[in-house]
């Protein structure tokens, strides 16, 4: 096997370790860092003929003298009533044919894209059993079956839904509840010898992460590197080192803990647009916001980005916003947004200036006034975005 891990040789031989959703994408780039490293790893997930054809893969890339293997075992970690009684099947399976389990990576997930207000309880249900309920069974049953008499390490995969996660809200509030689970169980289970963290990745590029998105997976995956500071997306191999990295002796002092690795993305833009609508005007009016951050160019320095009015298929969450901004009159929403751009200064320089020496009802009183002059002078360009 070609040394690609910035790791020692050897450095997991004879460990064992499961690794969910490990025959695709960041689980086959965990497995296949831990094999490098001597590690024997089950690789589960649902569909069993990949898992089947990534093990082939894989298998053929241990050397000889490696203690290393690779077995895979499908399971659904979502299953209904029946989730529990698949994870259990797949720890018992594991201790039965290795005797050990020294690392659990929980990888398997996933979601689709879908503004709140569209997501239907069954897809809502889906995604959080799958990332939340589906990561609980797992840690709880590896705790019970083995680490909590012999120790290990858990790392949780989870995501970037810092700021919330517009356009995902159930993954965001999935990930969020696995970001403290794992502070819970890296309290609760310390004195079993037991650390649980966490990595939260940015955005990730692997073929089949993007073919999750059907149609729209390239556009989204593409939008995504303007706003990431290294300006290129992950691979999976840099999600890999890190989670290598907790699992190993040198973060043996690391529990509770979520690295995030995004390369600053977390700290940056996000991917959904704020529409410039009247109702955040309003909001602004009663001073819950500065008066000097309505319009202007605040909230819409993504402009620059790839032009989302070609997302034109009902249902996906760009178009919704579309169709909400053109149902309360506006045109083009995209034109109203270069006007606000342009039309901004003026304004806000009088708001400004206005609430410092009159106060706020004056202020934003002037602010609409000059607001409607500068409408006029200058309509909304069509086509502009
Ligand atoms: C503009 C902002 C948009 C934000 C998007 C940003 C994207 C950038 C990407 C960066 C972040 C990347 C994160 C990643 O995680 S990439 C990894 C992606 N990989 C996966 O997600 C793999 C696993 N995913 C899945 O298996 C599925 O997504 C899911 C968890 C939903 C399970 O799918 P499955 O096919 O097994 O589920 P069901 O058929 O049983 O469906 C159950 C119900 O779920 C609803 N559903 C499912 N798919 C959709 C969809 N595409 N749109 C709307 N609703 C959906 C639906 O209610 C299903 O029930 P019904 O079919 O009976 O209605
Ligand atoms: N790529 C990215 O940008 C980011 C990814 N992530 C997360 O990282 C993890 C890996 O994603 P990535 O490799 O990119 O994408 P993939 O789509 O390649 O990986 C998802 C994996 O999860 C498995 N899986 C999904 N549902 C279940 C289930 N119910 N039971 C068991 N296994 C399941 C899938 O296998 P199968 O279909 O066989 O079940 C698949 O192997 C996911 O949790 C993802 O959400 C987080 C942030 C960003």
């Amino acid at each position: 096997m070609a040394a690609s891990s910035v790791f020692r040789q050897g450095l997991f031989n004879h460990k064992v370790a499961i690794v969910t959703g490990g025959g695709t994408g960041i689980g086959k780039a965990i497995s296949a860092e831990l094999l490098e490293l001597g590690c024997s790893v089950v690789i589960s997930s649902r569909k069993a003929e990949r898992l089947e054809a990534a093990a082939q893969e894989m298998r053929q890339k241990i050397p000889p003298s490696s203690p290393a293997s690779v077995t895979t075992v499908p399971c659904n970690i979502r299953s209904e009533d029946e989730a529990r009684e698949h994870v259990k099947d797949l720890v018992s399976s594991v201790l039965k044919r290795y005797g050990r389990i020294d690392y659990l990576v929980n990888n398997g997930g996933g979601q689709f894209s879908s503004p709140v207000e569209k997501i239907a309880s069954k897809g809502w249900k889906a995604v959080i059993d799958t990332n939340l309920t589906g990561t609980f069974y797992c840690c709880k049953e590896v705790y019970t079956a083995w680490m909590k008499q012999h120790g290990g390490v858990i790392v949780n995969i989870i995501a970037d839904m810092w700021k919330g996660f517009p356009g995902m809200a159930h993954t965001g509030a999935a990930r969020s509840a696995v970001d403290n689970l794992t502070k819970t169980m890296a309290v609760e289970w310390a004195p079993s010898g037991v650390r649980v963290n966490a990595v939260a990745p940015g955005t990730i590029f692997s073929k089949t992460a993007m073919e999750n998105y059907k149609e729209f997976g390239p556009q989204l995956f593409k939008m995504s590197i303007p706003l990431i500071p290294a300006k290129r997306l992950g691979v999976p191999e840099e999600i890999s080192s890190a989670v290598c990295f907790l699992l190993s002796p040198g973060a043996s002092y690391i529990s509770g803990a979520t690295l995030r690795v995004d390369a600053g993305q977390s700290l940056y833009h996000a991917l959904w647009e704020i529409p410039a609508d009247c109702r955040s005007l309003l909001f602004s009016s009663r001073g819950h916001n500065k008066p000097f951050s309505m319009g202007g160019d605040h909230g819409h320095g993504k402009m620059s980005m790839p032009d989302w009015r070609q997302w034109k298929v009902e249902g996906t969450p760009l178009e919704f916003t579309q169709q909400r901004l053109t149902k309360r009159g506006l045109k083009d929403p995209w034109a109203r947004n270069e006007a606000w751009r342009y039309s901004g200064g003026f304004s806000r320089a009088v708001t400004l200036s206005d609430v410092l020496f009159r106060g706020f009802k004056w202020g934003f009183a002037a602010f609409t006034v000059a607001l409607a002059i500068e409408y006029t002078m200058f309509p909304p360009k069509k086509g502009g975005h």
